[in-house]
């Protein structure tokens, strides 16, 4: 008889993706981005302005070259700076907080928020949030709270020009507005990662841009 194929977490991905979406679907303040491609809401206000501004000084103060798991640097695939925040900041942890619960997932399943910066020429290429689990980094990150669920990021800043994010299989591009939270599943209903989530943030034309980013376990992070 063929082995079945499986794949890791599913059962997990489905079923967080199910109580996610039906938090999302009854709240008022998530707007569903219309796209059968992937499932994506917006939240717009998240953010106060002065939490914006902290937020941003705060990232400064961490930011270094993004690296990749399997791509480093000099590729040229993220060309930010990037940076976790403190965990035990007051502000990042009720900011964390507040993203748990409009999600409803529990914090522990939380990687600790990542700041990133974008000056001009800088992007992050087209990509998947969620792991490749053919590859060698799998083995480790299986272990450290395994598959990526969902992804939360919030824009910062008004940028001049470009820094959009660009869901590339949707044909959508999100432009940045201080203080909106973007979040999707980055798995299928059925608990596949979904190819459709594929993003990027485009090249920084004229301006800075600033984004922080909470990226869901399956299982307890770390
Ligand atoms: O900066 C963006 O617009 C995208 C960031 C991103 O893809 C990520 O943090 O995973
Ligand atoms: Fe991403």
């Amino acid at each position: 008889m063929a082995k079945t194929k499986t794949i890791p977490d599913q059962d997990a991905l489905r079923r967080i993706g199910e109580t996610v979406r039906a938090r999302l679907d009854a709240d008022p303040k998530a707007y569903k981005v219309p796209t059968d491609k992937a499932e994506i809401w917006a939240v717009g206000e998240f953010l106060t302005p002065v939490e914006c501004d902290r937020m941003m000084r705060m990232i400064d103060a961490v930011a270094r070259p993004s690296s990749l798991y399997d791509q480093d640097y000099d590729s040229g695939f993220r060309t930010s700076y990037s940076g976790d925040l403190e965990p035990f900041d007051p502000l990042v942890m009720a900011v964390s907080r507040r993203i748990d619960d409009l999600m409803g997932i529990n914090g522990i399943c939380g990687e600790t928020l990542q700041g990133q910066r974008y000056a001009p020429g800088q992007e992050f290429k087209a990509h998947n949030d969620w792991f490749y689990t053919d590859q060698d980094y799998w083995k480790s990150e299986r272990k450290r709270g395994g598959q990526r669920s969902w992804t939360a990021m919030a824009f910062l800043n008004e940028v001049g020009k470009g820094g959009e994010t660009q869901f590339v299989e949707a044909e959508i591009k999100i432009a940045p507005k201080p203080g909106v939270l973007l979040v999707w599943n980055n798995a299928l209903p059925d608990g596949t990662p979904n190819e459709g989530t594929l993003h990027a943030g485009t090249p920084v034309i004229e301006g800075v841009k600033y984004v922080l980013t909470r990226w869901y376990r399956t299982r307890k992070w770390g």
